[in-house]
């Protein structure tokens, strides 16, 4: 891991309520993909090609994954996460402590919204619309997700409400209820995201996908682009190692959408990996919120300008090009 983001995180551990911290951190069952997100990449080596005399791209192939409850975090909430964005995409989480609204005023650069489909289509057509009337660029929609995942160390906490005084924003006053709980569904399909596609305009993603067959599905079904995720290790303990999950997909996509892979990803060096593997670009969930508790705004615009400069330095190392056949295995 990279050294700024290890100091972030044992800050953030310092400062944070241990329950908080244990929602931030936690995975789901013995929490073995959660160590392997990010043990993945250490079992991977890169093969640099020389004298390219490429220059250096200038681009952060690196979105901010949705991450719940900023506001946990930092009182500043989504709101410093949105500020320190900068030209990075921010993808917005549903359940964010503050409304989309105010994260996409706060924010310069490109926002998208996170969206978990509601049983209730009108609900989930309110939902669209708050994100489309605030200026939303896209919508993701997660898909790996039919129920909560079970994450011990809430339960052993007792965890499943937040503190008074925060909320879910985006659920206010919804179809006539005060604050709607978020459901998960397990009858949520491919209809639903036909169902979106005629409501909206704007560009669908679909986050969550591992099977290569249901990232052929989504091109049929006219998403803008696939992100290769296990939620971070908190939907099923069974599951590989995002990193481990996006060749597959990469090649049964083969080029018709953009895949972008979230999971483990710590250093400029893992960014350089998953590109190489044919991702287009890289969410990053869990730096984020340390970044933020250790030092709001600023806290999270460290964590962006630490992979940045990382990142830069590795592809100068690498030529200036990332392709899998620079991809080989550790011994
Ligand atoms: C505390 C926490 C809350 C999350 N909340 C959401 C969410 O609201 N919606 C969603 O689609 N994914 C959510 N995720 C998953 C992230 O979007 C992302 O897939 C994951 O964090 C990436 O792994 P990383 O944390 O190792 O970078 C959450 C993850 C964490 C750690
Ligand atoms: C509110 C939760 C459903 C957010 C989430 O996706 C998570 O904690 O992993």
């Amino acid at each position: 891991m990279n050294p700024v983001l290890a100091e972030l995180h044992d800050k953030a551990r310092a400062v944070l309520d241990p329950v908080h911290y244990d929602f931030f951190a936690g995975g789901v069952g013995d929490e073995v993909v959660l160590a392997d997100n990010e043990a993945a990449f250490r079992r991977l080596a890169l093969l640099p090609r020389v004298l390219r005399g490429n220059g250096i791209s200038q681009d952060l192939p690196v979105l901010i994954s949705p991450t719940a409850f900023h506001r946990l975090a930092h009182p500043d909430g989504e709101l410093a996460t949105a500020r320190a964005a900068g030209g990075t995409t921010l993808v917005s989480s549903m359940a964010s402590t503050v409304p989309i609204a105010e994260v996409v005023a706060a924010a310069t650069g490109p926002v998208w919204f996170q969206l978990y489909v509601q049983p209730d289509m009108d609900v989930t057509e309110a939902l669209v619309r708050r994100a489309e009337r605030a200026g939303c660029a896209a919508l993701v929609v997660t898909v790996d997700s039919p129920v909560f995942g079970r994450h011990r160390r809430d339960i052993a906490h007792g965890f499943h409400d937040l503190p008074a005084g925060l909320a879910a924003e985006n659920m206010r006053d919804l179809a006539g209820v005060a604050l709607r709980n978020i459901e998960m569904s397990p009858a949520v399909s491919w209809e639903h995201l036909d169902r979106l596609r005629d409501v909206t305009t704007l560009p669908l993603w679909v986050k969550g996908v591992l099977h290569p067959q249901d990232a052929v599905l989504a091109v049929g079904h006219g998403v803008a682009g696939v992100v290769v995720s296990n939620h971070g290790g908190r939907q099923l303990d069974l599951v590989p190692a995002s990193l481990d999950a996006l060749p597959a997909v990469v090649d049964a996509v083969a080029g018709r959408v953009p895949v972008v892979l979230d999971g483990g990803v710590r250093s400029g060096g893992d960014i350089a990996l998953a590109l190489a593997l044919g991702a287009s670009a890289v969410g990053i969930g869990r730096p984020v919120l340390w970044g933020l508790a250790a030092d709001g705004e600023q806290g999270v615009r460290r964590v962006l300008d630490v992979l940045r400069d990382e990142y830069r330095h590795v592809l100068a190392m690498c030529g200036g090009e990332l392709t899998r056949d620079m991809v080989v295995a550790r011994c």
